[in-house]
C-alpha cells in the first residue's frame, strides 16, 4: 500500500510527470518499463482514451507498481466521478484533473487517494486550499502566463507547490523548474503519442533519458 505522502514525495524527487495518451492498453507495460529503465518511474495515464483503465490494470498486474523500483501510477484527465472509481479500481495511486472540481476532489478525499487538481487563477487556488490541497497542477501553463504567472502566485500562496503542465519541453523546462514554488513539471514531450502508436520505445527511451538528465542538471544548478 502506497502512503499518500509517498506519491507527492516521489513526484517532487523526480521533478517530472510524463502525461501519457494510450490508444492500446497493451502498450502500457512496455512503455512504463521503458520509462522506469530510463530513470522515470512514474506515469500519468490519461482518461482521454477508452484504453486508460485497462492500461492501468495491465501495469498493476505486471507487478510494475511493487518493489524497490516501483512505478508510481497515476490517472490523468480525470473529469468525472466514474473516472475516479475506475482509476482506483485499476490500481492508480494518484488522480490528476485538468481543472478544479470540488466534487471530484471531495470524492478522492473520501476514497483516500491523492488528488492533484488543475488550478491557475487565484480563485481556483483558494478553492483548492480550502479543501486542504497544497500541491496543484498549473494547467495550461504556457498559455496561462508561463513562468511569470507561476512566480506571481508564490507571494500570496506561500504553502502552494505547483506542477506546471502544458506546452513544456526540454527547451523551456528550466524556466519553470528553477522556481521555488514548482515541485515538478508535467508534460508529454518524452512520450509522443505517435511514438507510442508505432511502438518506437527506443525514441521514448532517449527522450526520457534526455529529460531526466536535463532535470537533474537544473536541480544541481539551483542548489547553492
Ligand atoms: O489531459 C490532461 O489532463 C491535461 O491536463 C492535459 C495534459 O496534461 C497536457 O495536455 C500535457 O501537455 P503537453 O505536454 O503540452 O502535451
Amino acid at each position: 500500500m502506497t502512503a499518500p505522502e509517498e506519491v507527492l514525495t516521489t513526484v517532487g524527487d523526480l521533478g517530472l510527470v510524463p502525461v501519457i495518451v494510450l490508444d492500446d492498453a497493451d502498450d502500457a507495460v512496455p512503455l512504463l518499463t521503458t520509462l522506469r529503465e530510463a530513470g522515470l518511474p512514474i506515469a500519468e495515464i490519461t482518461f482521454r482514451t477508452p484504453a486508460a483503465a485497462d492500461a492501468l490494470k495491465a501495469v498493476r498486474d505486471a507487478g510494475l507498481t511493487e518493489g524497490i523500483d516501483a512505478v508510481q501510477l497515476g490517472a490523468g484527465t480525470v473529469t468525472t466521478i466514474e473516472h475516479v472509481d475506475s482509476a482506483i479500481e485499476a490500481g492508480a495511486k494518484f488522480i490528476v484533473s485538468p481543472g478544479f472540481s470540488p466534487k471530484i476532489v471531495q470524492h478522492c478525499q473520501d476514497r483516500g487517494i491523492v488528488v492533484i487538481p488543475g488550478a491557475v487563477t487565484a480563485t481556483e487556488i483558494q478553492g483548492c486550499l480550502e479543501m486542504g490541497l497544497t500541491t496543484l497542477k498549473f494547467f495550461p501553463a504556457s498559455t496561462s502566463g508561463g513562468p511569470e504567472a507561476v512566480k506571481a502566485i508564490a507571494s500570496p500562496f506561500k504553502s502552494v507547490r505547483v506542477i506546471p503542465t502544458g506546452g513544456i519541453d526540454v527547451g523551456n523546462v528550466a524556466g519553470y523548474l528553477s522556481l521555488p514554488n514548482v515541485c515538478a513539471v508535467g508534460g508529454s514531450w518524452m512520450v509522443p503519442r505517435s511514438a507510442i502508436q508505432s511502438r518506437n520505445f527506443s525514441i521514448i527511451r532517449s527522450l526520457t533519458q534526455e529529460a531526466v538528465a536535463v532535470i537533474r542538471s537544473i536541480r544541481k544548478e539551483a542548489k547553492p
